[in-house]
């Protein structure tokens, strides 16, 4: 249980040092070769591409002479993998390491600047990673390259957000897109819903690039709006649709989020959030059980955040406004989100 810590920082030695680069793709290379492309020790190298070996990552096909395997080679070939890795290794990994600092430090805390990583990165982002993201575009390009890269996973296509919802029932509705960031969901959405308008709502410099580049069709139907989601709810009465808000946000916080929306809604208004719900242990596969712990742990690691169970949902909704109701919760086959559909009640 403690070894794989030396997976990760071998993964984290292969970025650092590009030594997935320094392997041809066509031929591989000696551990000479690499050492001399890398300005590490021959001994060094050979440690350390041995061990990742023993995860499949590279293959020495005769004694010293290195190639690359299917994952080893999409490090060089997928710029988002290698985004990934990077994010995880350069970030994630370090932060990782000082959860029980952040602990003792800051006991419980749900603020995003005394969080794991906070504490790991204190000189350069004492105000959280959010900031640390804005302040440093070397770093924010690398994690919306990451991003992307697990937008194209199979359990978050965008078509989930479709199936997961009975859309079409909404008539012409309006749909703000609080968070949407470039506009990718409701354009995934407009795309089958040619009744649905939709104003997408985010940072300035996000809205303002994604307006540019918006596709000539959806012009009339999409529109974008600069907006903090810590401000009051500029657009009335329609339909907002969060998708990964909530789970960046501990619940002080996903709460006045909430609470920026409950004034604008009107009697046929909901909230359509679209995320993670954790099932009790036992529900699922082990992977995905896995999976499921780690991401929620990752959340708190970065941003002080959590993923939720149903219940943990119904909790937050109810503490925003006593009158938000969740009315459904989907979960379509093949995605790992849910649909979470919430309702104001007039009564
Ligand atoms: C995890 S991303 C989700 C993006 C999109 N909804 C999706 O499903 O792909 C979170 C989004 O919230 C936006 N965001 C974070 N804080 C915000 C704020 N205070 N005001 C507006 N948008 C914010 C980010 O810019 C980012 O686009």
């Amino acid at each position: 249980m403690i070894w794989p810590m030396i997976d990760v920082s071998v993964l984290q030695v292969i970025y650092r040092f590009k030594l997935a680069q320094a392997v041809p793709l066509d031929g591989g290379a000696t551990y000479a070769q690499i050492a001399e492309k890398t300005g590490l020790s021959e001994h060094r190298v050979s440690s350390v591409i041995r061990q990742a070996m023993t995860n499949q990552i590279f293959h020495e096909d005769s004694l010293n002479h290195v190639v690359h395997t299917a994952i080893s080679a999409i490090l060089v070939k997928d710029p988002a993998m290698w985004d990934w890795v990077g994010y995880f290794v350069e970030e994630a990994y370090p932060s990782s390491a000082r959860w029980t600092e952040a602990m003792l430090r800051y006991p419980n805390s749900q603020e995003p600047n005394e969080s794991p990583f906070a504490v790991a990165f204190s000189d350069a982002a004492p105000e959280g990673f959010f900031k640390y993201l804005s302040d440093n575009k070397v770093t924010q390009a690398r994690f919306f390259g990451a991003m992307k890269g697990v937008g194209t996973a199979p359990g978050l296509q965008y078509h989930h957000v479709a199936n997961g919802y009975a859309w079409d029932r909404l008539g012409s509705a309006t749909v703000v897109d609080v968070g949407g960031s470039t506009g990718h969901v409701s354009i995934a959405l407009a795309k089958i819903f040619p009744n649905l308008n939709f104003v997408v709502q985010d940072f300035p410099h996000t809205v303002q690039q994604a307006q540019e580049s918006l596709p000539a069709e959806f012009q009339e139907r999409i529109s974008f709006m600069p907006h903090d989601i810590f401000r009051p709810q500029p657009v009335r009465g329609s339909v907002y649709l969060m998708r990964h808000i909530c789970h960046d946000w501990s619940d002080k916080y996903s709460i006045k989020i909430l609470q920026q929306i409950v004034p604008a809604m009107d009697a046929d208004s909901k909230i359509i959030m679209v995320e993670h719900v954790v099932l009790p242990p036992g529900h699922r596969s082990f992977l995905e059980e896995k999976q499921t712990r780690n991401l929620d742990l990752h959340m708190f690691t970065m941003l002080n955040s959590q993923e939720r169970s149903a219940d943990e949902w119904a909790r937050l909704v109810a503490a925003a406004d006593p009158r938000l109701k969740i009315a459904s919760i989907q979960k379509p086959p093949g995605s790992d989100d849910s649909v979470i559909e919430v309702v104001l009640s007039q009564s």
